[in-house]
């Protein structure tokens, strides 16, 4: 057996770059953007897919915590869900004006319709789909999701993907997250990307 790269095959290395310039130049400036629920992944592999691919990274939910200097168990607990969905859609409306990131959303801002319309106008959106007992066994490693704060947060989750899928369906790109270690599915993610990319050779914005 023979490990070498055969003369005319591309280095990993090559590959990759390859690759990140397909998806930088298919952006076209444009913000990638991560959309799903709650364990989906999309602060996790967020942060990797910018590194990987050499773009800042932004999260929904920690710029809220910044601007209001609250914890979000403690806002929902305070001013109720309606008011932290307001200010969900102002935070994220001056991301999306600000310069080329990705954007790893809280996983109910893109079931907003004004922050999907501006989505679908300054980014491209990924969702992260992922089964109820990979997300359930996620989302229970680490309390603090006020809407799973109740006696049932397997069928609160279990609804929301019936509420949710649907709208989460319109984004740009699906890929099925796995209990894949986050190299691997960050790998994924990014061949999923540049091949949208090379296959669709986008040349406008529409969503599919
Ligand atoms: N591919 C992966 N491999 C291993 N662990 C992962 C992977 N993706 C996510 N995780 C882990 O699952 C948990 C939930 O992930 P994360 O916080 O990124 O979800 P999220 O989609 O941002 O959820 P939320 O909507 O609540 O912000 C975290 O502990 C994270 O480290
Ligand atoms: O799915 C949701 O509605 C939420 C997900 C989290 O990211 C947080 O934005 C908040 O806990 C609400
Ligand atoms: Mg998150």
């Amino acid at each position: 057996m023979t490990t070498q790269s055969q003369p005319n095959e591309a280095s990993p290395a090559a590959q990759a770059e390859a690759a990140r310039q397909a998806i930088l130049k298919g952006l076209d400036g444009r913000h990638i953007v991560l959309v799903g629920l709650m364990g989906a992944g999309k602060t996790a592999m967020g942060r990797v897919i910018a590194s990987r691919l050499g773009l800042p990274f932004v999260d929904s939910d920690d710029e809220i915590e910044t601007a209001s200097t609250m914890a979000i168990a403690d806002l929902f607990e305070s001013y109720g869900e309606s008011e932290f969905r307001d200010l969900e859609r102002r935070v994220i409306a001056r991301l999306l004006g600000e310069q080329q990131r990705v954007v790893s959303l809280g996983g109910g801002a893109f079931i907003n319709d004004e922050t999907r319309a501006a989505i679908g106008a300054g980014g491209f959106s990924i969702w992260i789909d992922a089964d109820l007992d990979l997300l359930f066994a996620r989302v229970s490693r680490k309390p603090g999701r006020p809407l799973l704060q109740n006696p049932d947060p397997r069928g609160t989750l279990a609804r929301l993907m019936d509420e949710r899928y649907p709208i989460y369906a319109q984004a740009n790109l699906r890929v099925c997250s796995e209990d894949l270690p986050r190299d691997a599915m960050a790998a994924k993610m990014i061949e999923a990307m540049a091949g949208h990319f090379s296959e669709t050779k986008e040349s406008t914005h529409e969503p599919e």
